[in-house]
């Protein structure tokens, strides 16, 4: 795996630019108890990607400022779409399905929302016009292959104008002509997502059967809810294998990202790490469409204490971790790397299983935890789809962030139990969480940036 970071994908929104270390440190201070997350990744993508397709106005109100939803916006704005930002509030005026021509390349950065979502709401255009579109070099490197495949079923036209089966993409505008389509769901839930997001704007209906199931399935259920506040009806079966989309057109709405729930887990492992409480206000256990809220189920089979309020969710960290578990992080995957770096601190081994697919994410996400733990003379072993952490107590050291902020933010989290524990390369965590080291030191740890 690269270890330089690709700094084309930090965006005007990113934070930390000449910043090459931080070092985190547990302060003298309780940690304070309450903490607001900013808006969930993949809430405001969705709204902004279907609220610029769509007919009309819409406003998309708790947006996540991050580099992940700057590059979404600004090839949409290259699409046609306008979008006026001010505060964490999105006013769009959507194309109606009709995005305008682009001389130049669209740049989508590094988030595999954008580069899943928009290709074939792209090419389900029927303007006859041609865009290339352009991702980062480790996007560039993550699959799309699948998805390609399945808009091409249903009839869409796109290239590959780099290697075949990866990003960059030429795409033109002849529409989605329908039919039957069938995808496998193993590799990522974003192509189902994808598909699905394109399907409304097809000419006929479109029958979607998923041949293995799908890895982060609650991410296409965010997908289907957001779709219908843009005024699409997606009818599936209960086990996630069959969609159905009949052809219409996305309308404006005004609409609300709840906090970004795989954000307020690295505040839900602190806790846990601290023997401290730390509650995340305004995001709820049960309406959440958000996998990763499920993450503090996780905690309380390891000993935390959960309170699940109507408005928030609160942990307590036990005396000591449970340890001798199995866990399949396969539904909530994005916190296998925040399990890894808690569960050292268990009594017993933790093993993380069913999670191959996060081989294909911002890093090699099992290799990149297997080295650092390794760097931090903790016992591992690696498994094709998760590792096997063994209790120990990690010793300080300077943590490769591998250009990816989950890497960066949960083994961070270190820094308030264990000595000498800084990030390299900390901007990275700009992709989704910006100010997260403030969010730190707003909680009570302490951050120096070098
Ligand atoms: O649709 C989404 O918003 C996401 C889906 C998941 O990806 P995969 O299904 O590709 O693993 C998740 O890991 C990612 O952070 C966000
Ligand atoms: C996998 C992730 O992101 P994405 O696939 O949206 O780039 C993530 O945020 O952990």
């Amino acid at each position: 795996m690269t270890s330089t970071p690709d700094l084309e994908a930090r965006s005007p929104w990113a934070a930390l630019h000449n910043v090459s270390q931080v070092t985190v440190k547990r302060s003298n201070r309780t940690l304070k108890k309450d903490i607001a997350i900013p808006g969930s990744k993949s809430l405001t993508n969705r709204a902004l990607i279907l609220a610029a397709a769509a007919k009309g106005n819409s406003s998309v109100e708790g947006i996540l400022k991050s580099d992940d939803s700057y590059w979404c916006i600004e090839a949409l704005k290259r699409l046609g779409a306008e979008i006026q930002v001010d505060g964490d509030i999105a006013q769009i005026k959507g194309v109606g399905g009709e995005w305008r021509r682009s001389k130049e390349a669209l740049y989508i950065g590094a988030g595999g929302t954008v580069a899943r979502f928009l290709p074939g709401l792209v090419a389900a255009a029927r303007t006859g016009e041609s865009w290339t579109i352009k991702a980062s070099k480790r996007m560039s490197e993550r699959p799309v292959k699948p998805l390609i495949d399945a808009l091409r079923q249903i009839g869409a036209t796109i290239n590959y104008e780099g290697k075949e089966g990866f990003y960059p993409l030429g795409i033109t505008g002849e529409g989605l002509k329908g039919g039957h389509v069938d995808i496998s769901g193993n590799t990522s839930s974003q192509f189902i997502s994808g598909l699905l997001m394109a399907s409304a704007h097809a000419e006929a209906p479109v029958t979607v059967r998923i041949t293995e199931p799908i890895v982060q399935a609650s991410y296409v259920l965010i997908t289907i809810e957001l779709m219908k506040q843009f005024g699409i009806e997606v009818s599936h079966d209960q086990e996630l294998s069959r969609f159905d989309i009949s052809p219409n057109t996305y309308q404006g709405n005004h609409v609300h990202m709840e906090p970004d729930a795989s954000g307020a887990c690295y505040f839900f492992a602190l806790a846990a790490l601290t023997q401290s409480t730390i509650r995340v206000n305004n995001i709820s256990y049960e309406h959440s469409y958000q996998p990763d809220i499920r993450f503090v189920d996780v905690l309380k089979e390891m000993g935390c204490h959960v309170v699940i309020g109507p408005d928030y969710v609160e942990v307590t960290g036990p005396k000591t971790l449970k340890g001798n578990k199995t866990f399949s992080m396969r539904a909530m995957s994005d916190q296998a790397l925040t399990l890894a770096a808690i569960a050292p601190f268990a009594d017993g081994p933790i093993t993380i299983r069913e999670v191959e697919h996060i081989r294909h994410h911002e890093s090699d996400r099992i290799q990149a935890a297997t080295e650092i733990l390794t760097s931090l003379q903790i016992k591992v072993e690696e498994y094709n789809d998760g590792l096997k952490i063994f209790p120990g107590k990690p010793v300080g050291t300077l943590i490769r962030s591998y250009d990816d902020h989950r890497v960066a933010m949960a083994f961070s989290l270190l820094g308030a139990v264990v000595d000498d524990i800084s990030i390299h390369d900390p901007g990275c965590v700009s992709k989704t969480f910006p100010n997260f080291f403030e969010k730190l030191e707003e909680i009570g740890l302490t951050v120096t940036r070098k």
